[in-house]
């Protein structure tokens, strides 16, 4: 395997780990895997880096960083058969969860030896390609209230802050959402647009969501404020999304969103501009190390697991605490 390993050292978990990316890399030069690790000094070096490693034919590079440098990479690798690994790195690192793959970069290196390419699909809002999610409104508004610095110091608990800041500010958008043939409308606080199911590392919004069936999947939610929002959290912590008939689930190919206000979107974690915004997917659009027992449908090929206890508290506290 010719590996090129993009390291961000501003990641909010570099600091840390970095030593253990010698011993994550030494794992995979022990299986004769050729590993070059090249680390970013700006941001959009790590997409500038990814491309470049597709150009010339590299079999893998791994984003060792968060899900903002994964949606880099992937944005340059894209369209090529170049596959993406990650190692985590980042604060939330919700790619990294959703394969269920070890925190710890050396244990995550062994996991990987015996994981597979995939093709996976990946969304696109506007011109910038993602991974895991487009979030519209209230997430997308949070996302852009954390500062870089404050997400380094305080982690998930800066986004629990600026959470409270925004559920106190919040007024439902008017919105116009066409989803292929259809079109809905009405007073949004939120819209969540998923490839993969994980959402923040903690619950799953869209839930039913698999990576490779060619569709996005979209969670509208509807509302006029912050106590609306905040009863629909808690629906989907509880994972009763169908009783509050203020969720609403659907599936399509390109989704068009407009709204008034304008609202800010986010993509997999990072602020990239405001409605109106059409995502569309890209069908199997990239190559993934992806693990041999994918959890919970997340892919449409066969699983050897099956469904987890619902421990919402537990997930909770542990999504909240340093990890160790
Ligand atoms: N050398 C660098 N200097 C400044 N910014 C960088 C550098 N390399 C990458 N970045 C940017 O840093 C941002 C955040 O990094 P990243 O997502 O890896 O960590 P994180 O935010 O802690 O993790 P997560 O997204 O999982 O919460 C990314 O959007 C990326 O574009």
């Amino acid at each position: 395997m010719r590996t090129r390993l993009i390291f961000n050292p501003t990641a909010g978990n570099a600091e840390q780990y970095e030593a253990d990316l010698a011993a994550a890399a030494l794992v995979w030069r022990e299986r004769g895997w050729s590993v070059e690790l090249t680390p970013t000094t700006a941001a959009g070096d790590a997409k500038r880096l990814a491309r470049e490693a597709a150009r010339q034919d590299y079999d893998l590079v791994v984003a060792a960083g968060g899900d903002g440098t994964i949606n880099e990479v992937i944005n340059g690798l894209v369209g090529s058969s170049t596959a993406l690994a990650t190692l985590p790195l980042g604060t939330m690192n919700v790619w990294a969860r959703e394969l269920r793959l070890p925190l710890q970069p050396r244990l995550a290196a062994q996991a990987m030896l015996s994981w597979q390419a995939q093709p996976i699909d990946l969304g696109r809002a506007g011109d910038r390609y993602f991974l895991l999610m487009a979030g519209i409104g209230f997430d997308a508004a949070i996302t852009a209230g954390v500062r870089a610095d404050e997400k380094r110091r305080l982690g998930a608990l800066a986004y629990v802050l600026r959470g409270i800041e925004q559920a106190i500010r919040i007024r439902g958008a008017r919105s116009r959402i066409r989803m292929d043939g259809r079109t809905i409308s009405g007073r949004v606080l939120m819209v969540v647009i998923g490839n993969s199911q994980l959402y923040g590392g903690l619950v799953k919004i869209t839930h039913r969501a698999s990576i490779d069936d060619g569709l996005l999947d979209v969670c509208v939610i509807r509302g006029d404020n912050g106590v609306s929002a905040v009863r629909h959290l808690f629906a989907i912590l509880r994972r009763r999304y169908s009783h509050d008939p203020e969720i609403e689930y659907y599936r399509a190919r390109s989704i068009q969103v407009t709204t008034t206000p304008r609202l800010p979107v986010q993509v997999d974690g990072d602020a990239i501009g405001q409605t109106p915004m059409l995502f569309t997917v890209a069908p199997r659009a990239i190559y993934a190390l992806l693990p041999p027992d994918l959890p919970d449908d997340l892919t449409q090929q066969p699983t050897s697991t099956t469904n987890r206890p619902r421990r919402t508290v537990p997930r909770l506290l542990r999504w909240l605490l340093p990890r160790s």
